[in-house]
């Protein structure tokens, strides 16, 4: 669908010639997100440099009546920051500047094109650490992150992006400019808009700038793989483990996972022995107390017969090794078309969750395979169901639609998410009643239309407005 050639123009008044691009080649690269499912079809891709120029852009949207699509790293697996529509893609790669460190704060600002790498790597050089980190890092995009609520492996200790966000300043689907929450932490005057901002996708407007939080930054490092003979004993390892020690992350990934991932990668197995199920965890080792009370914790689960080998990386290589066991398997299986679910329960639930969720997917899917891994220490499993190469396309993504009813049934048995840190963005929005009732989707939708009453910001992405 093409613009109209003076809302081009008009474009182009705002951002400059350079900043406007409408050539195929752009418009397939900004026009999708990692998800590739969709075809991309936006109508023009804008490049601003300026808070003004991402308002005025906004409202000329409402003006002209085109549609928005924000556009961070394109990291995203929910289809979020997909244009499919003949929208028009505003993408924030020039507005990726570190504007400000408040020291006394731990705080810094940011534009929204800001890589959350960028981001840790400025605040290890002030000796802090932002801590929010998944293997996207070295892509993603802060205003992404703080669209989708972005998890990743640490969250087991320092939560999501949310629980970073001190302040933001938004463009609103009606083209104001709102700075909400102002930085502070302490500040009880009424309803928190900022909270409404992270993880409403763009739907509501656009993150242009935030300020975050640091922390300081963790000691000495171990990290542990702990092969099991079966889940239920990844869950006993986590309790334990949890009981008596501070960890700052626990992952597990199956033995699918590693033969996948150490074929493609060239990095070795954790330990000779194959066991169905990994855990990967790690802690600060804050005194010999604390390392001798994890090989005491290592060994107990072991006389349980809860691990049957396991390894500490001795080294910062064994250690990053460890942990790609566990970070590439993303990436490694992208190239077998996998089907993904990024689902969650309660911890408590898990054991149970799984169990039916083992169940669903050995009968409905007996010759395809599964890879089982996730952020479990978070009641986050990402299960990913390979294509079979000799399956079409269209084929394998409607047998799994078929599974996926039985699967986000038992999300919702179990009081779930089907989305636990991906976003709804479109994959996910035909299953958002399993986690929200029709009554609070409501509430959604009167929200969005207060925030963007003409429905130009990200339109289709999450809920349907009808
Ligand atoms: O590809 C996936 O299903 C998960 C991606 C990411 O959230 C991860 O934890 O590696
Ligand atoms: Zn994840």
């Amino acid at each position: 669908m093409a613009l109209a050639a003076a809302t081009l123009q008009a474009l182009v008044n705002i951002v400059g010639e350079s900043r406007v691009r409408v050539d195929e080649q752009s418009l397939a690269t900004w026009g999708v997100d990692w998800t590739k499912m969709y075809t991309p079809a936006p109508s023009a891709i804008v490049f601003p440099s300026s808070i003004e120029q991402v308002q005025a852009v906004v409202r000329l949207a409402n003006e002209a009546g085109f549609a928005i699509v924000p556009s961070g790293g394109r990291t995203g697996l929910s289809a979020g920051a997909v244009a499919a529509n003949g929208e028009v893609v505003v993408s924030f790669d020039y507005l990726n500047k570190i504007t400000e460190f408040i020291a006394e704060d731990r705080a810094v600002r940011i534009q929204a094109g800001v890589v959350t790498e960028q981001l840790q790597n400025f605040a290890e050089e002030k000796g802090l650490y932002y801590p929010v980190d998944f293997a996207s890092a070295g892509s993603s995009q802060l205003g992404g992150n703080i669209g989708t609520n972005a998890g990743g492996i640490k969250v087991i200790k320092y939560g999501m992006t949310r629980n970073w966000v001190l302040g933001l300043k938004v463009v609103t689907g009606k083209g104001d400019i709102l700075e909400l929450n102002k930085d502070m932490i302490k500040n009880a005057t009424g309803y928190d808009l900022r909270h409404l901002f992270i993880g409403a996708e763009g739907t509501l407007g656009l993150v242009v700038e935030a300020t975050m939080k640091l922390d300081r930054a963790p000691r000495n490092l171990q990290v542990m793989v702990l092969g099991t003979p079966d889940f239920p004993s990844v869950m006993n390892v986590l309790r334990e483990f949890q009981a008596r020690l501070d960890l700052t992350a626990f992952e597990f990934f199956s033995e699918l996972s590693v033969q996948i991932v150490t074929a493609h990668s060239g990095i070795p197995r954790p330990f000779e022995s194959a066991t169905p199920f990994y855990a990967l965890l790690e802690f600060e080792a804050l005194s010999e107390a604390m390392s001798d009370e994890a090989m005491t914790i290592f060994e107990h689960c072991v006389e349980q017969g809860w691990v049957v080998d396991g390894v500490l990386g001795q080294s910062e290589t064994q250690a990053k090794n460890l942990w790609r066991l566990r970070e590439d398997i993303s990436e490694t299986i992208a190239p077998f078309t996998p089907y993904k679910n990024d689902i969650s329960v309660m911890i408590a639930r898990v054991p149970a969750f799984i169990a039916d969720i083992d169940t669903i997917v050995s009968s409905q899917y007996p010759d395809f395979r599964v890879v089982w891994f996730g952020h479990i220490g978070d009641g986050n499993l990402h299960l990913n169901i390979l294509k079979p190469d000799a399956m079409e396309k269209a084929d394998f993504f409607a047998k799994c639609k078929e599974v996926n009813v039985q699967v986000f049934e038992t999300v919702q048995k179990y009081n779930g998410s089907v989305s636990a840190e991906h976003g709804v963005g479109m994959t996910k929005k035909a299953y958002l009643t399993y986690t929200r009732s029709p009554v609070e989707i409501e509430y959604l939708r009167a929200i969005k239309q207060v925030f963007d009453p003409n429905g130009v910001m990200n339109p289709g992405k999450i809920f349907d407005l009808a």
